[in-house]
Protein backbone atom coordinates (compact mmCIF):
# COMPACT_ATOMS: atom_id res chain seq x y z
CA UNK A 1 0.00 0.00 0.00
CA UNK A 2 1.78 3.56 -1.27
CA UNK A 3 1.65 6.32 1.48
CA UNK A 4 -0.35 9.28 0.74
CA UNK A 5 -0.09 12.55 2.31
CA UNK A 6 -3.04 13.80 0.87
CA UNK A 7 -5.90 13.27 -1.37
CA UNK A 8 -4.49 13.08 -5.16
CA UNK A 9 -0.31 13.24 -3.77
CA UNK A 10 0.69 9.34 -3.69
CA UNK A 11 4.15 9.61 -2.45
CA UNK A 12 5.45 7.34 -5.40
CA UNK A 13 9.35 7.39 -4.50
CA UNK A 14 10.69 7.75 -0.51
CA UNK A 15 14.30 8.58 0.50
CA UNK A 16 15.15 8.36 4.15
CA UNK A 17 18.56 9.53 5.20
CA UNK A 18 20.00 8.97 2.52
CA UNK A 19 24.03 8.39 2.52
CA UNK A 20 26.57 7.33 -0.05
CA UNK A 21 29.93 7.58 0.20
CA UNK A 22 32.52 6.46 -2.33
CA UNK A 23 35.53 4.66 -1.61
CA UNK A 24 38.75 5.13 -3.05
CA UNK A 25 42.12 3.71 -1.89
CA UNK A 26 42.36 5.70 1.24
CA UNK A 27 39.90 8.33 0.49
CA UNK A 28 36.33 8.16 1.34
CA UNK A 29 33.59 10.75 -0.90
CA UNK A 30 30.34 11.48 0.58
CA UNK A 31 28.55 12.54 -2.25
CA UNK A 32 25.36 12.27 -0.34
CA UNK A 33 25.03 13.21 3.00
CA UNK A 34 22.02 12.51 4.21
CA UNK A 35 18.77 13.37 2.14
CA UNK A 36 15.27 12.76 2.81
CA UNK A 37 12.69 13.12 0.12
CA UNK A 38 9.41 12.07 -1.43
CA UNK A 39 8.50 11.96 -4.73
CA UNK A 40 4.56 11.96 -5.66
CA UNK A 41 2.96 10.52 -8.37
CA UNK A 42 2.22 12.71 -11.32
CA UNK A 43 5.62 15.18 -10.38
CA UNK A 44 7.71 17.15 -12.76
CA UNK A 45 10.75 17.75 -10.65
CA UNK A 46 14.19 19.06 -11.64
CA UNK A 47 17.59 18.26 -9.55
CA UNK A 48 19.96 21.29 -10.01
CA UNK A 49 23.43 22.39 -8.47
CA UNK A 50 26.72 22.53 -9.30
CA UNK A 51 29.22 19.88 -10.58
CA UNK A 52 30.23 17.31 -7.97
CA UNK A 53 27.07 18.15 -5.63
CA UNK A 54 25.59 14.22 -5.64
CA UNK A 55 22.83 14.77 -8.66
CA UNK A 56 24.05 11.67 -10.72
CA UNK A 57 24.64 9.59 -7.16
CA UNK A 58 21.25 10.83 -6.34
CA UNK A 59 19.41 9.75 -9.74
CA UNK A 60 21.27 6.59 -9.50
CA UNK A 61 19.70 5.82 -6.39
CA UNK A 62 15.98 7.19 -7.62
CA UNK A 63 15.98 5.07 -10.28
CA UNK A 64 17.40 1.41 -8.15
CA UNK A 65 20.59 1.30 -10.30
CA UNK A 66 22.82 2.05 -6.79
CA UNK A 67 22.23 1.16 -3.08
CA UNK A 68 22.86 4.10 -0.82
CA UNK A 69 25.84 3.20 1.80
CA UNK A 70 22.89 3.96 4.58
CA UNK A 71 19.31 4.93 4.71
CA UNK A 72 16.17 3.33 3.09
CA UNK A 73 14.33 3.68 -0.34
CA UNK A 74 11.02 2.75 -0.82
CA UNK A 75 8.77 2.88 -4.25
CA UNK A 76 5.53 2.57 -4.02
CA UNK A 77 5.58 1.74 -0.54
CA UNK A 78 8.13 -1.26 -0.76
CA UNK A 79 11.26 -0.67 0.95
CA UNK A 80 13.57 -2.16 -1.75
CA UNK A 81 16.71 -2.42 0.13
CA UNK A 82 15.56 -5.79 1.44
CA UNK A 83 14.88 -7.05 -2.20
CA UNK A 84 16.89 -9.48 -3.45
CA UNK A 85 18.89 -8.55 -6.70
CA UNK A 86 16.42 -10.36 -8.83
CA UNK A 87 13.84 -8.99 -7.31
CA UNK A 88 15.00 -5.68 -7.43
CA UNK A 89 15.84 -5.80 -10.95
CA UNK A 90 12.23 -6.59 -11.91
CA UNK A 91 11.17 -3.98 -9.99
CA UNK A 92 13.38 -1.63 -11.50
CA UNK A 93 12.45 -2.76 -15.81
CA UNK A 94 8.81 -2.64 -14.61
CA UNK A 95 8.71 0.60 -12.61
CA UNK A 96 11.65 2.58 -13.79
CA UNK A 97 12.11 4.34 -17.37
CA UNK A 98 15.72 5.79 -17.72
CA UNK A 99 16.81 8.84 -20.12
CA UNK A 100 20.78 9.56 -20.41
CA UNK A 101 22.50 12.42 -21.20
CA UNK A 102 24.38 10.43 -24.66
CA UNK A 103 21.16 8.97 -25.30
CA UNK A 104 22.58 5.64 -25.17
CA UNK A 105 20.28 4.04 -28.93
CA UNK A 106 21.96 1.11 -30.25
CA UNK A 107 23.57 2.20 -33.58
CA UNK A 108 22.52 -1.22 -35.55
CA UNK A 109 18.86 -0.72 -34.54
CA UNK A 110 16.25 1.31 -36.21
CA UNK A 111 14.34 3.95 -33.84
CA UNK A 112 11.42 1.10 -33.85
CA UNK A 113 13.89 -1.19 -32.89
CA UNK A 114 15.54 0.63 -30.03
CA UNK A 115 12.45 1.18 -28.67
CA UNK A 116 11.73 -2.44 -28.84
CA UNK A 117 14.12 -3.02 -26.57
CA UNK A 118 12.86 -2.62 -23.10
CA UNK A 119 10.19 -4.61 -23.95
CA UNK A 120 12.33 -7.74 -25.46
CA UNK A 121 13.80 -7.85 -22.23
CA UNK A 122 10.51 -8.26 -20.12
CA UNK A 123 9.76 -11.12 -22.59
CA UNK A 124 7.25 -9.18 -24.77
CA UNK A 125 6.51 -10.79 -28.19
CA UNK A 126 7.57 -9.54 -31.00
CA UNK A 127 3.93 -8.44 -33.17
CA UNK A 128 2.82 -6.69 -29.47
CA UNK A 129 6.38 -4.96 -29.07
CA UNK A 130 6.54 -3.58 -32.18
CA UNK A 131 2.88 -2.39 -31.88
CA UNK A 132 3.67 -0.89 -28.65
CA UNK A 133 6.92 0.96 -29.58
CA UNK A 134 5.36 2.25 -32.72
CA UNK A 135 2.65 3.89 -30.36
CA UNK A 136 5.45 5.62 -28.11
CA UNK A 137 7.09 6.84 -31.29
CA UNK A 138 4.16 8.43 -32.11
CA UNK A 139 3.31 9.81 -28.79
CA UNK A 140 7.16 11.09 -29.37
CA UNK A 141 6.11 12.88 -32.42
CA UNK A 142 8.80 10.05 -34.67
CA UNK A 143 6.50 8.02 -36.45
CA UNK A 144 7.78 8.39 -39.86
CA UNK A 145 11.60 7.95 -38.50
CA UNK A 146 10.32 4.62 -36.80
CA UNK A 147 12.93 2.99 -39.49
CA UNK A 148 15.89 5.49 -39.74
CA UNK A 149 18.88 4.74 -37.64
CA UNK A 150 19.97 7.04 -34.97
CA UNK A 151 23.07 8.08 -36.37
CA UNK A 152 20.76 9.82 -39.16
CA UNK A 153 19.17 11.47 -36.77
CA UNK A 154 19.69 14.74 -35.06
CA UNK A 155 20.12 15.10 -30.98
CA UNK A 156 16.72 16.04 -30.57
CA UNK A 157 15.48 13.28 -32.36
CA UNK A 158 17.19 10.68 -30.74
CA UNK A 159 16.74 11.87 -27.16
CA UNK A 160 12.66 11.71 -28.17
CA UNK A 161 13.11 8.16 -29.15
CA UNK A 162 15.50 7.44 -25.80
CA UNK A 163 12.26 9.22 -24.37
CA UNK A 164 9.59 6.90 -25.90
CA UNK A 165 12.23 3.63 -24.99
CA UNK A 166 11.84 4.67 -21.57
CA UNK A 167 7.63 5.25 -21.93
CA UNK A 168 7.55 2.16 -23.88
CA UNK A 169 7.03 0.34 -20.45
CA UNK A 170 4.15 2.28 -18.86
CA UNK A 171 6.63 3.07 -16.03
CA UNK A 172 6.05 5.03 -12.81
CA UNK A 173 9.02 7.22 -13.06
CA UNK A 174 11.13 8.49 -15.90
CA UNK A 175 14.84 9.40 -14.82
CA UNK A 176 16.67 11.28 -16.81
CA UNK A 177 20.50 12.26 -15.90
CA UNK A 178 21.31 15.33 -17.55
CA UNK A 179 18.88 14.92 -20.87
CA UNK A 180 20.30 17.83 -22.25
CA UNK A 181 23.38 18.35 -22.10
CA UNK A 182 23.88 17.22 -25.50
CA UNK A 183 21.51 18.96 -27.25
CA UNK A 184 21.51 23.20 -28.26
CA UNK A 185 19.19 25.26 -26.28
CA UNK A 186 16.31 24.96 -28.72
CA UNK A 187 16.43 20.95 -28.70
CA UNK A 188 16.98 20.99 -24.73
CA UNK A 189 13.88 23.57 -24.42
CA UNK A 190 11.79 21.21 -26.84
CA UNK A 191 12.99 17.72 -24.91
CA UNK A 192 11.82 18.97 -21.81
CA UNK A 193 8.63 20.81 -22.86
CA UNK A 194 7.79 17.16 -24.85
CA UNK A 195 8.95 15.59 -21.35
CA UNK A 196 6.33 17.81 -19.88
CA UNK A 197 3.58 17.08 -22.14
CA UNK A 198 4.15 13.45 -21.48
CA UNK A 199 4.14 13.80 -17.86
CA UNK A 200 0.85 15.75 -18.18
CA UNK A 201 -0.78 13.43 -20.38
CA UNK A 202 0.60 9.83 -19.16
CA UNK A 203 0.86 11.35 -15.43
CA UNK A 204 4.09 9.52 -15.34
CA UNK A 205 6.26 11.27 -13.31
CA UNK A 206 9.54 13.13 -14.42
CA UNK A 207 12.68 13.37 -12.30
CA UNK A 208 15.83 15.34 -14.30
CA UNK A 209 19.02 16.50 -13.52
CA UNK A 210 20.02 20.15 -15.24
CA UNK A 211 22.94 22.45 -14.88
CA UNK A 212 20.36 24.72 -17.41
CA UNK A 213 18.34 27.28 -14.62
CA UNK A 214 16.20 28.18 -17.54
CA UNK A 215 15.15 24.80 -18.23
CA UNK A 216 13.55 25.26 -14.36
CA UNK A 217 10.92 27.40 -15.78
CA UNK A 218 9.23 24.49 -16.94
CA UNK A 219 9.50 22.23 -13.91
CA UNK A 220 6.53 21.27 -10.66
CA UNK A 221 9.55 21.50 -8.27
CA UNK A 222 13.53 22.17 -7.97
CA UNK A 223 15.73 20.51 -5.78
CA UNK A 224 18.70 22.24 -4.74
CA UNK A 225 21.53 19.77 -4.16
CA UNK A 226 25.19 21.11 -3.19
CA UNK A 227 27.73 19.41 -1.18
CA UNK A 228 25.62 16.17 -0.73
CA UNK A 229 22.71 18.06 0.87
CA UNK A 230 19.37 19.03 -0.32
CA UNK A 231 19.51 22.45 0.05
CA UNK A 232 16.28 23.94 -1.07
CA UNK A 233 12.91 22.11 -2.37
CA UNK A 234 10.83 24.21 -3.96
CA UNK A 235 7.47 23.81 -5.52
CA UNK A 236 6.61 26.42 -7.75
CA UNK A 237 3.34 25.52 -9.22
N1 LIG B 1 32.08 6.01 -8.76
C1 LIG B 1 32.62 6.97 -8.04
N2 LIG B 1 33.77 6.77 -7.36
C2 LIG B 1 34.31 7.75 -6.60
N3 LIG B 1 33.79 8.99 -6.46
C3 LIG B 1 32.67 9.25 -7.12
C4 LIG B 1 32.02 8.26 -7.95
N4 LIG B 1 30.90 8.84 -8.48
C5 LIG B 1 30.85 10.09 -8.03
N5 LIG B 1 31.91 10.34 -7.21
C6 LIG B 1 32.19 11.60 -6.49
O1 LIG B 1 31.02 11.92 -5.74
C7 LIG B 1 30.75 13.33 -5.78
C8 LIG B 1 29.37 13.56 -6.37
O2 LIG B 1 29.40 13.16 -7.75
P1 LIG B 1 28.11 13.16 -8.68
O3 LIG B 1 28.54 12.64 -10.02
O4 LIG B 1 27.00 12.48 -7.99
O5 LIG B 1 27.81 14.72 -8.77
P2 LIG B 1 27.05 15.56 -9.89
O6 LIG B 1 26.35 16.67 -9.17
O7 LIG B 1 26.22 14.65 -10.72
O8 LIG B 1 28.22 16.14 -10.76
P3 LIG B 1 28.20 16.59 -12.32
O9 LIG B 1 27.21 17.70 -12.42
O10 LIG B 1 29.60 17.03 -12.56
O11 LIG B 1 27.82 15.37 -13.10
C9 LIG B 1 31.90 13.93 -6.60
O12 LIG B 1 32.88 14.38 -5.68
C10 LIG B 1 32.39 12.79 -7.42
O13 LIG B 1 33.76 12.94 -7.74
Amino acid sequence: MAVTRAAGEEVLLSLSDIRRDYVLGQARVEALRGVSLRIHRGEFVAVWGPSGSGKSSLMNILGLVDAPTSGEVSLEGVPVGKLSDNALSDLRSRKVGFVFQSFNLVPVLSALENVMVPLQIQGVGASEARARASQALQEVGLENQSSARPDKMSGGQRQRVAIARALVTAPSIVVADEPTANLDTENSYRVVELMRELNRSKRVTFIFTTHDPRLLDLVDRKLLLKDGLLQTDETVR
